[in-house]
């Protein structure tokens, strides 16, 4: 019996005869995503090509095909990159995030739409909305939740005043860095980050950096920025923005939770079909009266709809009115959703379906 190991280069061997196989795949593929184009029209811009519903069902097959020995999410990552250059191939879409380049929503522009997008960095959550309302971005991603410290406020807002509807969310692990150009933490006086972070690694920071002044600023990679200029500086941000600013870790993974995940919406000008396992998404506003509440909430328990957040915000339009963000399970083209609806909107003061989009990947 021949139980000697294969040599080097015969494993090396095989390797080059499956990238090749693998490569011809995705030309082929790639040429078969220029026909499916075709079909849709030809000379269209990237946005009336691309189709997350698809996409997420594409998806999904790669998660219940997966046997190992990469995980799901690493099989998403990289068919979300061939989907992402199969798409790019006639223009690329232009995606709007909190920038500078390094923050933690360019990561969940890459996680969602692949580096084949064109990432368009941008100076607040606010001109993220302005952007794709006006169209000079496609869609844009901006931070809606985290698991620490709940809703952030800012997104919600928007959504009072911008007609952007909502088209698709990412969830995205969170690890902060402490990052100095010394690398040292004894130099290291003030420490720069968005107060999201800063809040998200507070015991950390009292632990080991009880002295340092913390620095609340815009976003974590201005953070980074910030730090490069002085040698007594640090930003608390995540490790791309090291590697963009040219700054040496000091700590890493600080945060105080462990499962410290962001999630992100995707945001855009129309409703997409439904994806097979979707989530969607209302503003409903009522006025200050007894069972406002329950009015809102009993069509959506009558109808068997699973409520998966709720969050109230003071209403624009009148004082002591009230806004309140519904996430429920299902696409709002689902006759149960759209029936609950009916019913919901006979008594609310206004009722909005800001988006109807497919549950986040791993
Ligand atoms: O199936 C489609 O509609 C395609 O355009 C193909 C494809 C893909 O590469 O699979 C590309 C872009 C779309 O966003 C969805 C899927």
């Amino acid at each position: 019996m021949n139980d000697q190991k294969p040599s080097l280069t015969d494993v090396r061997e095989r390797i080059d005869h499956i990238d090749q196989q693998i490569q011809s795949l995705i030309s082929e593929r790639a040429n078969w995503a220029r026909e499916v184009a075709k079909v849709k029209g030809e000379g269209l811009s990237a946005i009336d090509y691309y189709r997350p519903e698809r996409e997420a069902h594409v998806l999904r097959m790669v998660v219940d095909r997966n046997q190992g020995p990469l995980t799901d999410a690493e099989m998403v990552r990289l068919f979300r990159e061939i989907m992402s250059s199969c798409l790019a191939q006639e223009d690329p879409l232009k995606i709007g995030f909190l920038g500078p380049e390094g923050t933690f929503s360019e990561q969940a522009v890459r996680k969602h739409f692949g580096h084949a997008a064109y990432g368009l960095p941008l100076g607040s959550i606010e001109e993220v909305f302005q952007e794709v309302v006006a169209g000079n971005a496609d869609f844009g991603v901006v931070p809606v939740e985290n698991s620490g410290q709940g809703m952030i406020q800012i997104t919600l807002d928007m959504f009072l005043s911008s007609e952007a509807r909502i088209c698709g969310e990412v969830e995205l692990r969170v690890h902060q860095c402490l990052l100095s150009r010394t690398g040292r933490l004894e130099d290291i006086k003030r420490v720069y980050s968005h107060p999201q972070s800063l809040q998200q690694c507070k015991t950390w920071l009292r632990i080991n950096l009880p002295w340092a002044e913390r620095i609340p600023v815009t976003s974590n990679a201005e953070a980074a920025r910030l730090a490069r200029h002085a040698d007594d500086a640090a930003a608390i941000a995540g490790q791309s923005a090291g590697h963009v600013y040219g700054l040496k870790t000091v700590g890493e993974a600080i945060e105080d939770r462990a499962d410290n995940t962001t999630r992100f919406l995707v945001i855009g000008r129309k409703l997409f079909p439904p994806s097979g396992n979707d989530r969607t998404s209302l503003l409903v506003t009522v006025n200050d009266k007894p069972g406002a509440l329950y009015d809102v909430l009993s069509p959506l328990a009558r109808h068997g709809i699973s409520l998966n957040r709720i969050e109230s915000r003071p209403s624009h339009d009148g004082k002591w009115q009230y806004a309140f963000f519904i996430d429920v399970s299902g696409h709002s083209a689902d006759t149960p959703i759209k029936e609950a609806l009916v019913e919901m909107e006979a008594s609310l003061a206004d009722l909005r379906v800001l988006g109807s989009y497919p549950v986040a990947l791993p």
